[in-house]
């Protein structure tokens, strides 16, 4: 199977495949050694799923020699986002996951946690925490050694071509929650617009994918903050200052705020990363991101 391999200081790899065949094939292997080690180890697998493209990358997991070797009975599944949608509509993260995997594989339905959706945004965030903690306090799910946070066994994510990861979306104020574990929104840049999310310090970090094409990506800067900074930069103007300025001056205009904004991103990029860091060997997290996004 043909992928490179990119380092970090020890701090995870970045594997780069060929085709999306190639990586559901070792995503599929990836998932079962650690399910494997999980419940030799503890018992149980806990792992956190996103929704989106991330889920068909996983279907091999219902062939074999999956559908056989692996200890399904001991699989406790988590979202790491979801929207404020009922579990039957075509935009539930829960109604994807269960569609092409958890109807196909012999999971405990009582080992689904999914999220409540028939509740507030802010009440079904508050209630999935408190499950939540519960779970960590018996035992479930694992707790962390250097910080007040669950360890789940595996954090599986997708990252959508603005950037965000579960329902972190760049520069949202999202970001920002450093004690919750589980947060909302109800002013999602994606619709729909009422979201529950695993916040930063749950959802960390471990592999730094580099987009290849750098004019929409404006480099590694933006592998968090990723996007367009023109789509960005026209959001952060009002539409009245845009339409009040002759095209020269929109032009320095948009070079000013470009570079405004580069220096922005690139002090909060690094915050982040930092932030990141100190937890980075406690728990595995994988990003999936494909590059027909880019
Ligand atoms: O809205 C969402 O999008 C992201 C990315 O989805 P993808 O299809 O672009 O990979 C997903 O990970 C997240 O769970 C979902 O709510």
């Amino acid at each position: 199977m043909a992928f490179s391999r990119i380092s970090h200081k020890g701090r995870g790899e970045v594997r780069i495949y060929e085709s999306t065949h190639d990586l559901s094939t070792n995503l599929a292997e990836y998932i079962a050694e650690i399910s494997e080690a999980s419940v030799k180890e503890r018992g149980v697998f806990c792992v956190a799923l996103s929704g989106g493209s991330l889920i068909s990358m996983m279907s091999k997991l219902r062939d074999t020699p999956y559908s056989r070797t692996v200890d399904w009975a001991r699989w406790h599944i988590f979202w790491t986002d979801e929207r404020l949608v009922s579990k039957s509509h075509s935009d539930s993260n829960y109604k994807l996951a269960k569609d092409v995997l958890f109807s196909k594989i012999p999971v405990y339905p009582s080992y689904i946690h999914s999220i409540n959706v028939t509740v507030s945004a802010e009440e079904a965030a508050n209630r999935y925490e408190y499950a939540i903690r519960q779970l960590v306090r018996k035992g479930t799910v694992g707790a962390s050694r250097i910080s007040d946070c669950p360890k789940f066994d595996l954090i599986l994510l997708g990252m959508g071509p603005d950037g965000h990861v579960a329902s972190l979306f760049p520069l949202h104020r999202a970001l920002n929650e450093k004690n919750e574990w589980v947060t909302f929104l109800t002013d999602s840049p994606d619709p729909p617009s009422q979201r529950i999310t695993f916040t930063l310090p749950i959802a960390k970090v471990d592999a730094f994918t580099l987009p290849r094409n750098p004019r929409e990506s404006y480099g590694s800067v933006l592998f968090f903050f990723g996007g367009s900074l023109d789509a960005l930069l026209t959001c952060a103007i009002p539409e009245w200052l845009r339409t009040g300025i002759v095209n020269l001056q929109w032009k320095q205009l948009q070079l000013f705020g470009k570079l405004l904004l580069s220096a922005v991103y690139l002090c909060t990029f690094i915050q982040v990363i930092e932030r990141i860091h100190q937890h980075l060997p406690e728990q595995r997290i994988i990003h999936i991101h494909s590059d027909d996004k880019l």
